[in-house]
C-alpha cells in the first residue's frame, strides 16, 4: 500500500481528480487518508489531501510525497466520503469541498519566489531587480521596473524560475511556563548554598519549594516584580526549567454562564420530543420537522434531546443561522452543558476558530453550536443533528461549493444513523411539503410555553397616512404607541426591512440614478463619509453636488437607511433613547453583545435595526414591535419573496410579549392586502402554506419542480451571450422533453465588476443524469475558461436568483 491517491490544491475542473504519488519509506507507517501532504505538481510544490492508500498505480515513475502536514488526519473517513458526495452533488471541485470542511488556518497559503538559475548576465532591468540576490519574493515584481514579458522570456530561457513555497497557516498559541527542575528537598539544599546577594533568585526558589508545580512565566515575573534574566539565571544553574505550552484561545469564559437544569416539559413538548428520544435510543435515522410557534420552547426540546445524546456517550451538532448566533443563544447551550460546548461562528478570529475546531477534533467536547459550516464538525459518533430556524437562507452557501447545510446534515444523519431535527416557526415550503408526504416526521408546538396569546398585529396602510398628510416614515399609530411605551418605562423594537431597499441617489429634476460604473447597480449613499459606495465591488466616489446628467443641484439620496430613521426618530420623539443595530454598528467584535446588553439593562427605549434583530432576541420588557416597511422585499424578482416576507414578519412579531407583559405589533405597509402580510398578521402558517403552494404550482416553482441555475460571465458582452446560448442549445438536445430551459437572460444584476452576466434556468421534475449532462456541457468550455477568462458557475439549488 505504498501509493497515495491525492486531491491537489489546484482549483480547476481539468485537475478535478486524484493523482497518484508514491509514499517514501519514512512516511509509510504514519500516512493515513484524511491527512494533508505537500506534493510536487508540475514545477511547483502544493498542498493536497490524501483520500486513499492503494497497493499500486497504473502509472510509472510516480513522484514522491514531499512532506506530511498532519499528525492525525484532519478529515475522518466519513468526511472524506461526505466531501466526495458534496462535490458531485453540487457540481463543485473536490478540493473546494474538502477546504469548506476545515477551518481557514488549515488551508495552506502559498508564497511565490523568483529564483535566479543562471550566472550569465540578465537584462539590465532584471539585474536591477535581483540586485545580487538569488531569491526575490514574487510580490516585489509589482513595484519593479521589469515587465512581465521580460520575466516570462527569462523563464523560458531557463535563466530564472518561479518557486512556490507552501506555508501552512496553522498558528497554535504557545505560552512560556516555568517549573522546578528538581525535587523540593534538593531545591532547599540549593537555596542554603546560594549567596545572600541573589535575593530575588532566593525568593523564587523558596516559592517553588512551597508550590511544587508549573506556573506561567508572566505571572511569576509579575508576582516577584522581576525580569526574565532572574529566571534565566536559575535555569542556567539547573534549578528551573522554562518550557512552552500550547494553550487554547477560549473566546468564552465558561464560568461566566449561569448553570441551568432541564425544565419540566409541557404536554405538547413531551409529545414532540418522545419520538426523537426514541430514535436516539434506538440509533435510528429520520428527519423531524419541528414546527413550533415563536416562544413555544423548541430550544428546550433541543437541549433535552442533546442531554440524552451526551448520556449515551455520543455527540451533537447544532446549527443556528449566523445572524442569530447571539450571546443569548450561546448562553443557553453553555448554561446547560458548560465547557462541553464548542462554538463556531464568523465573529471569532481565525485562531479562536481553529482552537474551537481542535477541541472538537480531539473529542474534548460533545456539543458544537455553530453556523453553516459547523455541519462538518469532525465528530465520529454523532447522536443528533439540529438545524434551528431551518428556513434561513444562510444555510445555503453562495459560492463554491454551493451546498445547503440541510442536505449535508441529512447525509451525515444517515451515515451515523441518528435523528436530524429541522426546527422553525415558519418552515420552508419544501420542508413542510416533505412533512406532508411523510418523508419527514412532523412534530408541532402550537402554543407558547407560558400559554400567553401571540401578540396582536395591527396593519397600518401607509397610503392612507400619506393621503392624510403624514409624510414621515412613522404612522401616527406607531408614533403614539412608542410614546406610550416610553411613558410606561417599557421598550420597543423597530425593524427596518432593508433587503432590496437601499439609499440610492437620484436627481429630482431628471430622474438620473447614480450607478456603479462597473456593475449595473445603484450606488448606496453612506452618510458618515459623504461617499457613494457599490456593495458589489467596493467602488467608491464622493457624493456629487450636481447631477452629472443635467447639472441640477437637486440631486438627493432616496430610500431609507437605519441612520436616517434614527435621525427622523429623534426629531419626532426627542425623548426617545435609541440604539441602532445594523452592519455598521456591529462590525467590531463584541459590539453586538454590547448593544444587546445595553438594551437589556434598559439604557435605551428603542432598539432599531435590520433583519439581524428579528431573530432569537428575548427581552422581558419589550411590549411593542414596529415594522417600518413590510413590503420592501415583496417586489424583488424572486419567486420566494412572499415566503420570505411571511417568515420575517412572523419572526419579528415573536419578539414581543414573550413574558408577563402583553405585546403588540404594528406593521406598516403600502400593500396591506397582500396575502403574505395579511396571513402573517394572523399567524396563519397553514393557510399561507396552502395559498403559496397554489402559486408555486401554477407557475411551476419548487417544491413542484427542481431548479438549476447556470450563470456565465465575461468582459465581452457578446461572448457572454453567445456562450450562454450555446449551453442552452446543447442542453435542449440532452434533457427530457418535460424539462424546461429558460434563457439565456441577463442576470438580474447584469454586470458586476465589469463582467457581463447571463444565465439560464433549468426547471425539471425528473432528470436522473442531470449532473453528468451539465458537467459534460460545461466541460466543453474548459479551453475558453482557461485561456479566455470565461466564467461558468452552476448552482444546483439556487436561492439567490440575483
Ligand atoms: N417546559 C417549559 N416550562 C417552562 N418554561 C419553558 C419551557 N420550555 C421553554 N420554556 C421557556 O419558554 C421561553 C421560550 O422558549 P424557547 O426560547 O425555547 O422557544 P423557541 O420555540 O425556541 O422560540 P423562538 O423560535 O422564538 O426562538 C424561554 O424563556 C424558555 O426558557
Ligand atoms: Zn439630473
Ligand atoms: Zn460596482
Amino acid at each position: 500500500m505504498n501509493v497515495a491517491k491525492v486531491i491537489v490544491d489546484v482549483p480547476a475542473s481539468s485537475i478535478n481528480q486524484t493523482f497518484d504519488y508514491s509514499i517514501p519509506e519514512r512516511f509509510r507507517e504514519m500516512l493515513k487518508p484524511g491527512m494533508r501532504v505537500i506534493v510536487p505538481f508540475g514545477p511547483r510544490k502544493i498542498m493536497g489531501y490524501v483520500v486513499d492508500r492503494v497497493g499500486e498505480s497504473s502509472f510509472n515513475n510516480l513522484k514522491e510525497i514531499n512532506d506530511i502536514l498532519d499528525i492525525t488526519p484532519v478529515l475522518t473517513p466519513e468526511l472524506l466520503d461526505l466531501g466526495k458526495w458534496l462535490a458531485e452533488d453540487t457540481l463543485s471541485l473536490y478540493i473546494t469541498a474538502f477546504q469548506a470542511m476545515l477551518p481557514q488556518v488549515l488551508k495552506a497559503n502559498y508564497k511565490k519566489e523568483l529564483e535566479r538559475l543562471s550566472n550569465d548576465s540578465l537584462s539590465e532591468e532584471l539585474e536591477a531587480f535581483f540586485a545580487d540576490r538569488d531569491h526575490v519574493a514574487y510580490d516585489e515584481l509589482e513595484n519593479a521596473m521589469v515587465s512581465f514579458s521580460q520575466v516570462q522570456k527569462a523563464i523560458q530561457n531557463g535563466d530564472i524560475a518561479v518557486r512556490y513555497l507552501v506555508k501552512s497557516r496553522v498558528t497554535k498559541k504557545h505560552v512560556a511556563f516555568v517549573k522546578p527542575a528538581m525535587e523540593p528537598h534538593l531545591l532547599a539544599e540549593a537555596l542554603e548554598d546560594m549567596s545572600g546577594r541573589a535575593r530575588k533568585q532566593k525568593e523564587i526558589l523558596d516559592y517553588f519549594i512551597d508550590q511544587n508545580e508549573e506556573i506561567e512565566l508572566n505571572k511569576l515575573l509579575k508576582k516577584f516584580e522581576t525580569t526574565r534574566s532572574t529566571i534565566n539565571a536559575l535555569q542556567a544553574k539547573g534549578f528551573l526549567v522554562l518550557f512552552k505550552k500550547e494553550i487554547y484561545r477560549n473566546p468564552y469564559n465558561d464560568d461566566a454562564f449561569e448553570q441551568t437544569t432541564a425544565l419540566e416539559l409541557t404536554d405538547e413538548q413531551r409529545e414532540a420530543i418522545e419520538p426523537i428520544k426514541q430514535h436516539i435510543n434506538d440509533t435510528e435515522h429520520d428527519v423531524f420537522l419541528l414546527h413550533g410557534v415563536t416562544g413555544s420552547g423548541k430550544t428546550e426540546i433541543y437541549l433535552q434531546a442533546i442531554q440524552d445524546v451526551i448520556d449515551k456517550g455520543e455527540e451533537a451538532i447544532v446549527l443556528v443561522p449566523e445572524i442569530s448566533l447571539t450571546p443569548q443563544m450561546v448562553r443557553r447551550f453553555k448554561g446547560r452543558f458548560g465547557s462541553n460546548v464548542a462554538v463556531l461562528h464568523s465573529a471569532l478570529s481565525y485562531g479562536e476558530k481553529y482552537d474551537e475546531w481542535r477541541r472538537i477534533h480531539r473529542k474534548e467536547v460533545q456539543v458544537v453550536v455553530g453556523a453553516r459550516s459547523a455541519v462538518f464538525a469532525p465528530f465520529e459518533n454523532i447522536g443528533i443533528i439540529i438545524i434551528d430556524e431551518e428556513h434561513e437562507n444562510s444555510y445555503k452557501q453562495e459560492d463554491q461549493p454551493r451546498y445547503h447545510a440541510r442536505d449535508a446534515a441529512i447525509r451525515r444523519g444517515e451515515n451515523h444513523q441518528c435523528p436530524v431535527i429541522l426546527g422553525s416557526a415558519t418552515p420552508t415550503l419544501e420542508s413542510y411539503a416533505r412533512a406532508q408526504k411523510d418523508v419527514y416526521k412532523l412534530a408541532v408546538l402550537t402554543k407558547r410555553t407560558n400559554e400567553k396569546a401571540m401578540p396582536e398585529v395591527d396593519i397600518v396602510d401607509m397610503r392612507e397616512e400619506l393621503h392624510s398628510g403624514n409624510r414621515t416614515m412613522f404612522s401616527r399609530r406607531l408614533k403614539e404607541n412608542i410614546e406610550q411605551r416610553i411613558r410606561r418605562g417599557e421598550q420597543a423594537v423597530l425593524l427596518l426591512n432593508r433587503r432590496g431597499y437601499s439609499t440610492f441617489v437620484m436627481c429630482r429634476d431628471c430622474g438620473h440614478v447614480k450607478e456603479c460604473p462597473h456593475c449595473d447597480i445603484a450606488l448606496t449613499y453612506h452618510k458618515r463619509h459623504n461617499q457613494l459606495k457599490c456593495h458589489y465591488c467596493s467602488y467608491e466616489e464622493p457624493m456629487p453636488m450636481y447631477c452629472p446628467s443635467c447639472s441640477s443641484d437637486l440631486i438627493r439620496f432616496f430610500g431609507t437607511g437605519t441612520q436616517r430613521i434614527e435621525e427622523a426618530l429623534s426629531q419626532l420623539i426627542p425623548e426617545a433613547r435609541v440604539l441602532r443595530m445594523d452592519v455598521d454598528t456591529t462590525r467590531r467584535k463584541g459590539s453586538h453583545e454590547k448593544l444587546l446588553n445595553q438594551f437589556a439593562n434598559k439604557e435605551a427605549d428603542i432598539l432599531l435595526g435590520t433583519q439581524m434583530i428579528a431573530k432569537g432576541l428575548d427581552f422581558e420588557n419589550v411590549t411593542l414591535v414596529g415594522v417600518l416597511t413590510a413590503d420592501s422585499m415583496l417586489h424583488l424578482p424572486d419567486f420566494r419573496s412572499g415566503e420570505k416576507t411571511f417568515q420575517l414578519l412572523t419572526q419579528v412579531s415573536g419578539r414581543a410579549g414573550r413574558h408577563e407583559l402583553p405585546g403588540e405589533v404594528i406593521v406598516q405597509t403600502y400593500t396591506p392586502e397582500h396575502y403574505s402580510i395579511e396571513l402573517a398578521s394572523r399567524y396563519e402558517y397553514l393557510q399561507f402554506y396552502k395559498q403559496e403552494m397554489q402559486m408555486r404550482k401554477k407557475f411551476q416553482y419548487p417544491p413542484f419542480v427542481f431548479l438549476a441555475l447556470i450563470t456565465v460571465s465575461h468582459q465581452n458582452h457578446v461572448t457572454a451571450v453567445q456562450s450562454t446560448q450555446e449551453i442552452v442549445k446543447r442542453l435542449w438536445t440532452l434533457l427530457q422533453s418535460e424539462s424546461v430551459i429558460l434563457g439565456p437572460t441577463p442576470s438580474p444584476i447584469a454586470r458586476v465588476k465589469d463582467r457581463y452576466r447571463y444565465q439560464c434556468m433549468i426547471k425539471y421534475k425528473h432528470e436522473p443524469e442531470l449532473r453528468t449532462l451539465i458537467n459534460q456541457v460545461v466541460r466543453q468550455f474548459d479551453d475558453e475558461v482557461r485561456k479566455n477568462d470565461l466564467q461558468i458557475s452552476v448552482d444546483m439549488q439556487p436561492y439567490q436568483l440575483m
